[in-house]
């Protein structure tokens, strides 16, 4: 029984087409890929080299050892997990809980009757959760490595050749790690601005805003993304001013404009102030704060913003400095990222890049995905990553997810749609809990009722778009999952209700 569904399932991964990902993704298509090589330099050691010990790179490590592959993975900062775990997911998620907590505490508690007389901050605690959070998850990943028989490197990885990594290692030595298959997942890093410096303490980066030892009166931020939001909405609920400043006409620019209407609404509601068509044109920082010169995106008169602390989230780069990409010729595009084909293959055969390094969206599940379905390649077997289901959640309250195409998007190809919506007003759990506010919204094809995505605002949405990515991911009609009974009272009951209005009518509203 065992065998004949695995058999399926691969005739049916066989059938997929494994190419079938958005516009910028995974462009590079050269002649290059062979997996039966041979090796010119030495005797190798390792079958796979995975350089980064990222969500991309650690996970493709374990998988590759899990296939019987012979992996080592090298990893410069001295723990492993990557931006994600170190410095970006999983600290900024521990301040954002923390942060809801408190902020709950002082404006919500009341109405469900639980009342105290004072509620404090308590920050250096706050930062020692988050870091008790990192450190737990990152010593988990060694333990998964060991478990797995994964060698970790400790050190900073340069390519000599396209079998060899010279690592400099933290004792100052050196050593050579030769591998017949290298994968690429050195990651991404803040991207900075022209004229601005970040010292991590006044001028920082998202890094130094996951760290900030008091809560600054006034944060200016620069970019309403996902770092701006996130970590806008962290200090915000902890009593800083926050003005988001963003040089697009909106926030979240990928974001469906319905809900980001929405959303930017309910930010507004927290306190959360916007400068949008706004771009900085300088920053001077003295010992009394830091002063921003302010312009229109178009140009005009200029003003000054004042603030004590400034967050640079402008978006982020990708990281292959030192790297020796030059050395064995490894191409990239114009603004660095790595070109690889739809097997994660680059341009110099046996040498692959997966992540953030490479095009698609910067976020780490797609950078597992693409660990998994490179290292499947490499054994001989048959991966796939579809970067149109890809699901992105800004985890702010409430959040936003979203997986498949915005309205914008499906108009944009000519497709005939309709949109079946449904709002937690409506939703029962959502009453009862005196958390109702967002909305469920499908796009199907008219003729077909094919979902094309599915965008949601809720408290939970980050855990409610699931439904959607397998919908989407199984190319179900927005009634296959009307049909499907869900429980009650939870929250999901407003994606099936939003699945009815798409080809027909919702019960509750
Ligand atoms: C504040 C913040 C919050 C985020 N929140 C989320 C979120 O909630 N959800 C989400 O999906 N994504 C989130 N992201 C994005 C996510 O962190 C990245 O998409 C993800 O980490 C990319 O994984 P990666 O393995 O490609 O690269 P990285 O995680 O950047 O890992 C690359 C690793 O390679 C190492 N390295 C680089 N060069 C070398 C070298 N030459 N030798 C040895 N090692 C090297 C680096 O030290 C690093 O550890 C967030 C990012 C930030 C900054
Ligand atoms: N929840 C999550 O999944 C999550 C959380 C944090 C970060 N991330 C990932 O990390 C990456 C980086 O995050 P980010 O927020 O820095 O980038 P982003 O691309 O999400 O947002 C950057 C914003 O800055 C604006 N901008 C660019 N230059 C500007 C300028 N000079 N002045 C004013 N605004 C400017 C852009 O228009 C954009 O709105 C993202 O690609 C995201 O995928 C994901």
């Amino acid at each position: 029984m065992a065998m004949a569904s695995l058999a399926r399932r691969k005739a049916y991964l066989l059938t997929r087409n494994l190419s079938n990902s958005s516009s910028d993704v995974l462009k590079y298509s050269p002649t290059v890929t062979s997996f039966s090589r041979g090796f010119a330099s030495g005797s190798e050691e390792n079958d796979v080299v995975v350089i980064g010990g990222g969500p991309g790179g650690y996970v493709a490590a374990i998988k590759a050892a899990q296939l019987g592959l012979k992996t080592a993975c090298i990893e410069k900062r001295g723990a492993l997990g990557g931006t994600c775990l170190n410095v970006g997911c999983i600290p900024s998620k521990a301040l954002l809980h923390s942060s809801h907590m408190y902020h709950e505490a002082q404006h919500s508690f009341a109405n469900h009757g639980v009342k105290f007389s004072s509620v404090e901050i308590d920050l250096p605690a706050m930062m020692a959760q988050k870091d008790k959070a990192v450190s737990n998850l990152t010593r988990g990943i060694e333990g998964l490595f060991k478990k797995n028989k994964v060698s970790y490197v400790k050190g900073y990885g340069k390519l000599i050749s396209p079998s060899e990594v010279s690592v400099e290692t933290p004792d100052g030595g050196n050593t050579v790690v030769k591998g017949k298959h290298i994968i690429i997942a050195t990651g991404s890093d803040v991207k900075s601005l022209p004229g601005i410096t970040i010292d991590e303490k006044r001028i920082v980066s998202s890094t130094g805003a996951l760290a900030l030892t008091e809560i600054p009166k006034k944060l200016v931020v620069i970019g309403a993304g996902y770092i701006g939001l996130e970590m806008g909405s962290v200090w915000g609920r902890l009593g800083s001013e926050i003005t988001v400043v963003e040089f697009a006409a909106d926030i979240v620019p990928t974001m469906d404009g319905e809900i980001r209407k929405q959303f930017q609404r309910s930010l507004e509601k927290q306190g959360m102030k916007f400068m949008l068509k706004t771009k900085v044109v300088g920053v001077d920082s003295s010992a009394d704060g830091v002063k921003l010169t302010l312009e229109p995106a178009a140009g005009g008169d200029q003003t000054i913003l004042e603030a004590d602390v400034v967050l640079v989230s402008a978006g982020r780069s990708p990281y292959t400095g030192g790297l020796g990409l030059d050395k064995i010729g490894v191409e990239t595009d114009k603004i660095g990222r790595i070109l690889v084909n739809e097997r994660f293959s680059t341009n110099v055969p046996g040498v692959y890049a997966i992540g953030d390094v490479i095009p698609g969206p910067m976020l780490a599940h797609k950078a597992e995905e693409d660990g998994v379905a490179c290292v499947e390649f490499i054994a001989g077997k048959t991966g796939h990553v579809d970067y149109d289901k890809v699901p992105g959640v800004v985890y702010t309250h409430p959040e936003v997810a979203s997986v498949g195409k915005t309205e914008e998007q499906v108009k944009a190809l000519g497709v005939e749609y309709r949109v079946g919506k449904f709002p937690f007003m409506a939703n029962s759990r959502a009453k009862a809990i005196d958390n109702a506010e967002g909305l469920v919204k499908i796009l199907a094809e008219k003729e077909t009722d094919k979902i094309l995505g599915v965008h949601i605002m809720a408290p939970n949405a980050g855990e409610l778009i699931h439904e959607a990515a397998i919908a989407l991911q199984y190319d179900a009609a927005s009634e296959d999952i009307a049909r499907v009974c869900h429980a009650h009272p939870t929250m999901s009951e407003a994606v099936k209700e939003a699945a009815m209005a798409t080809y027909d009518k919702p019960i509750h509203i």
